[in-house]
């Protein structure tokens, strides 16, 4: 699991990792780690050209040591100092190793930028100093420093001018501005180096390989297809038969023992899934909503009326007004969640974590937010954010396999936070599978499902 945890968080545990270590040692371990970093960019240490931009606090003493450790490689290092007043210890000890200080750009084209500009510590945005120094320097390669500087640190929020790094050299935990977009996009590659920390669990986190491979519903030597779960779908109609046989395709990936199909569009759902149902029965869970047509209300209300979990998404959710009354995962994107709660989509794309834990308590459900980095919130405030998938993913009907995929791990067991934040994993990785790099379509994001299961187990 990546977690990521708030600057409260993170000050309380350094306070007291702090009290029981030598003064100064924590930094030393950051400006280490950070020092690696950079040294990992250079194609030799000596002779290489780094630039530190240094701002007033402690992120700028980092830099200001990791510096000092670069320049004792044989780095040409230069400090751009952007506040009165830089860390004097991690100043003092750059200037010893043989690190020189400037005032302006220096005239030399420079292999890396350290932005040592502000951390944990910054309020958003950066003042005209830093950003005409970052305007200078402009096409070297960024390392960030803690976080890029002028994000939000704690929602993700850019608010004004903020750094684009290319690597992000994060402390002791991530910073929910690394996970969360739009500031997410602003990181780069972000590597974490250690530091001690004794952290408290994260509200905020992010599934890896083996997080999904923990909470993978799989077959036992006795199962047979009720014990593995039931999912039905009611998405598609005469009108958008595509939407049903995308959702089913997500449904009937092989997650879960049967698929029953009950909308408009069964003659083209059977001929291209044999394998499903078309009879009414007991269900698990149900996914409802994507190309429903005029009986997308009949079908919402006679899924919820079933009492088993459910999957909105599409034209269904246009019809939540409140809680469902049953466990449900909501997958709206930015538009249909804006047409759900009256919030501007800019604002929406602006701040997609705080919208989706705040659909999540008006709607008591998980709420599923669709993006670059989707976000699947809790109404208590948890959130997980998926960082699978490609650019590629944008088309049309992806999403309507994800709510099949999420209906049939919702049927396979799977709690509504866990069958959301899977799906959406999985969803991700099958598109970065199908993809290697070039188009994809709904049906290829659905094929590849299975491929991914296999892989990961
Ligand atoms: N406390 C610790 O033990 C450790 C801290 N570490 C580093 O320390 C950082 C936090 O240091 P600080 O608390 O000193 O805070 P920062 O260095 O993040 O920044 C605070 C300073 O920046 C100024 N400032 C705030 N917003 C600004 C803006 N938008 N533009 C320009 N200046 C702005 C403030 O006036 C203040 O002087 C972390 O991000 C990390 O890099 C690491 O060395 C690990 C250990
Ligand atoms: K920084």
């Amino acid at each position: 699991m990546r977690s990521a945890h708030t600057v409260e968080q993170v000050r309380a545990a350094e306070t007291a990792l702090m009290a029981r270590l030598p003064e100064g040692a924590l930094m030393q371990r950051a400006a280490a780690g950070l020092a690696y970093a950079v040294l990992d960019l250079l194609p030799q240490a000596y002779g290489a050209r780094v630039t530190l931009l240094v701002g007033s606090g402690d992120n700028g003493g980092d830099a200001l040591y990791a510096g000092a450790l670069l320049a004792r490689r044989g780095v040409r290092v230069s400090a751009w100092l952007l506040a009165a007043a830089p860390h004097r210890a991690g100043l003092e000890a750059l200037r010893r190793a043989g690190g020189r200080v400037v005032e302006a750009a220096p005239s030399q084209p420079q292999d890396v930028v350290v932005d040592g500009i502000v951390g944990i510590g910054g309020r958003p945005g950066l003042r005209p100093e830093a950003v005409a120094a970052l305007e200078v320097l402009r096409g070297v390669p960024v390392v960030a420093v803690d976080v890029p500087s002028g994000v939000d640190v704690d929602t993700g929020r850019i608010d004004g001018p903020a750094v684009r790094a290319d690597v992000t050299v994060t402390f002791g935990t991530h910073k929910v501005a690394l996970l969360a977009d739009p500031a997410a996009a602003y990181a780069g590659a972000v590597h974490l180096v250690d530091i001690g920390l004794d952290l408290p669990e994260a509200a905020v986190e992010s599934l890896q390989a083996a997080d999904v491979v923990a909470l993978l519903p799989r077959p036992d030597e006795h199962a047979h297809k009720y014990t593995r779960g039931v999912v039905g779908i009611r998405a598609g109609s005469a009108r958008y038969p595509g939407a049903g046989v995308l959702c089913v395709s997500g449904a009937a990936a092989g997650l879960c023992g049967m698929v029953r199909y009950l909308a408009g569009a069964r003659d083209a759902v059977v001929a291209a899934h044999p394998d499903v149902v078309t009879e009414n029965g007991r269900v698990q869970a149900w996914a409802v909503g994507s190309g429903g047509g005029p009986d997308v209300a009949t079908m919402l209300a006679e899924a919820r009326a079933d009492g088993v979990p459910l999957v909105v998404d599409a034209d269904a959710l246009g019809l939540v007004d409140g809680p469902l009354g049953v466990p449900a995962v909501l997958t709206p994107h930015a538009g249909e969640l804006s047409r759900m709660t009256g919030a501007a989509r800019a604002d929406i794309e602006g701040d997609p974590l705080g919208h989706a834990r705040e659909a999540a308590v008006t709607y008591d459900a998980v709420v599923l937010l669709k993006g670059r980095h989707t976000v699947v919130a809790r109404p208590d405030g948890n959130a997980r954010i998926t960082t699978t998938g490609v650019a590629w993913l944008a088309t049309a009907g992806a999403g309507d396999v994800l709510a099949g995929l999420i209906g049939a791990l919702l049927a396979a067991g799977l709690e509504p936070y866990d069958a959301a934040s899977v799906g959406s994993w999985l969803h991700g990785a099958a598109a970065t599978y199908a993809a290697r790099g070039g188009p994809i379509t709904a049906p290829d994001v659905a094929r590849a499902i299975p491929g991914v299961v296999r892989d990961l187990l």
